[in-house]
């Protein structure tokens, strides 16, 4: 075959020039000022043509080779090679179909993901700082429908995510009563729910006062209601200093921050969100895993830089096949299961127990977990068990070829250990929406290519942030009126 003349028209990847390069006698177009000035013996030994994507064989180039035989392109594409003209002239041509359907339909979804859930401009945002001068905006949800348990108890509240109708109008039965209800809001969250209760209810946030001591001051006696979020919560001493406290109502569908075991004692139920948001963070989980392994925000800041005109970015890893585990398998680790399964990565998982039902393989310890999985998703509520649950060993164990992703808590993840493998190249690569100490993130991490870091925007869209708000509202308000509650986690 070395006799073989081989012409390669566009750069491709090493492997496929060297490989060329030993089976036959290649000829590099670029190594010529022009095709039509190939030393003539080169012209009649050349009986293949390589291209790619971006240049292939036209009519002129094959009618230069009179002993052309094949155009061989190294794409699915063949736009760039004059498939008419081989016809015509009994010349084969081949490419690459198959091999990359997985890939490029990946990268699609992965793209969809980083365009509604701008997970470019948000790891932006994080490097640069910006989140803490506030958190970012809202975006926009990749799955169509939103469901809540319980809807007809809603009442007036309107959850429709084609067209988010807000709900403007308190419960008439409920008008006036409510006045007089103190409710403390304790964290900044959406605008839209800080109006709604402002509107139904006496409303105290907890920011306009210079410390909680003069809140509660001024307050404690009034306030029957708390208002928590993933940020800020409801501690012992808090529920202490509230003597008519009924209910604490969370924006959230992690309660770590709320004293759980104090509202039991007290006898006061505790309410969340879940399920709303399930798919919002399930959807974003899979954007990470893609930016991450397809390197997405570093390959639109190589476009953005100018820099494709050097050359074209390295190659980067596929998603679809790898080992998917997870730990956690609660609504939003199945979530998450499914959509990966539709990547055809094999699942497993780690939960305290192994769940009968599930199909997934389950690993009793997550140091197991991680050594047998490729990509390693925190998807479990943070506890005292949970806190710091990836540790050096399970760093060590998931490895340099292995991605960590975080979308659960902060604290799951032991930072410091976190850091220094991925600086020292003893962890692949990590996706992390949540930090030790939002919004502080360790600075080690900005100028690193193979981590995308997003400001806690797990469930933050328009339309789930806002079926979460009607939820709080709606809990509120059945608690107020004596109905059961819509979803009560004491
Ligand atoms: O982190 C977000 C939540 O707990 O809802």
């Amino acid at each position: 075959m070395g006799s073989i003349g081989v012409l390669l028209v566009a750069n491709v990847i090493p492997y496929l020039e060297q490989e060329l390069d030993k089976r036959y006698k290649l000829f590099r177009a670029w190594d010529y000022p022009n095709v039509a000035q190939l030393p003539s013996q080169h012209v009649t030994a050349i009986r293949a043509v390589v291209g790619n994507a971006s240049a292939g064989a036209d009519a002129a180039l094959i009618e230069a080779l009179p002993k052309l035989e094949i155009v061989s392109s190294f794409s699915v594409g063949v736009d760039k090679v004059d498939v008419e003209k081989c016809r015509e002239k009994g010349i084969r041509v081949t490419y690459t179909p198959e091999v990359l359907t997985d890939e490029v339909a990946d990268l699609a979804i992965g793209l969809m993901l980083a365009v509604l859930r701008r997970i470019c401009e948000s790891d932006r945002f994080v490097r640069s700082g910006q989140w803490k001068r506030g958190d970012y905006k809202l975006t926009t949800k990749g799955t169509s429908s939103v469901r809540i348990p319980n809807q007809s108890l809603l009442g007036s509240v309107a959850l429709h995510c084609d067209s988010v109708e807000f709900l403007t109008q308190p419960n008439p039965n409920f008008a006036g009563e409510m006045e007089s209800i103190g409710v403390l809001l304790v964290a900044r969250v959406l605008p839209y729910l800080d109006q709604e209760l402002d509107k139904r209810y006496k409303l105290f946030r907890a920011w306009e006062y210079p410390n909680r001591e003069q809140l509660l001051s001024q307050h404690a006696a009034a306030i029957r209601a708390v208002v928590a979020s993933s940020s800020a919560g409801a501690d012992a001493a808090l529920i202490e200093a509230l003597p008519k406290l009924e209910i604490v109502s969370s924006f959230s569908v992690g309660v770590d921050k709320i004293d759980k075991e104090k509202c039991r004692e007290k006898g006061i139920p505790v309410t969340y969100t879940p399920d709303v948001l399930t798919d919002e963070v399930a959807d974003l989980t899979i954007g990470l895993i893609l930016a991450l392994l397809r390197r997405i925000c570093e390959c639109d800041r190589f476009v953005r830089s100018g820099q494709w005109k050097r050359g074209n970015y390295k190659l980067t890893t596929k998603f679809s096949g790898k080992t998917v585990g997870i730990i956690g398998l609660g609504r939003i680790g199945e979530a998450i299961a499914k959509r990966a399964e539709g990547f055809k990565c094999p699942i497993s998982y780690y939960s305290r127990t192994e769940k009968r039902d599930s199909k997934y393989k389950y690993y009793p310890s997550v140091v197991e977990l991680a050594s047998n999985s490729d990509i390693l998703v925190v998807a479990c509520a943070l506890t005292e068990e949970t806190h710091h649950i990836i540790n050096r060993e399970v760093i060590n164990a998931l490895g340099p070829k292995g991605y960590l992703i975080n979308i659960g808590r902060g604290k799951h993840v032991d930072e410091t250990e976190l850091v220094s493998a991925l600086v020292e190249g003893r962890l692949g690569g990590a996706g992390l929406d949540v930090f030790e100490n939002e919004p502080s993130v360790p600075e080690e991490l900005f100028g690193l290519e193979n981590v995308v870091l997003l400001p806690h925007v797990g469930s933050a869209t328009v339309e789930t942030r806002t079926a979460m708000a009607d939820l709080v509202l709606g809990n509120l308000e059945a608690h107020f009126l004596g109905k059961p509650l819509l979803t009560p986690l004491i």
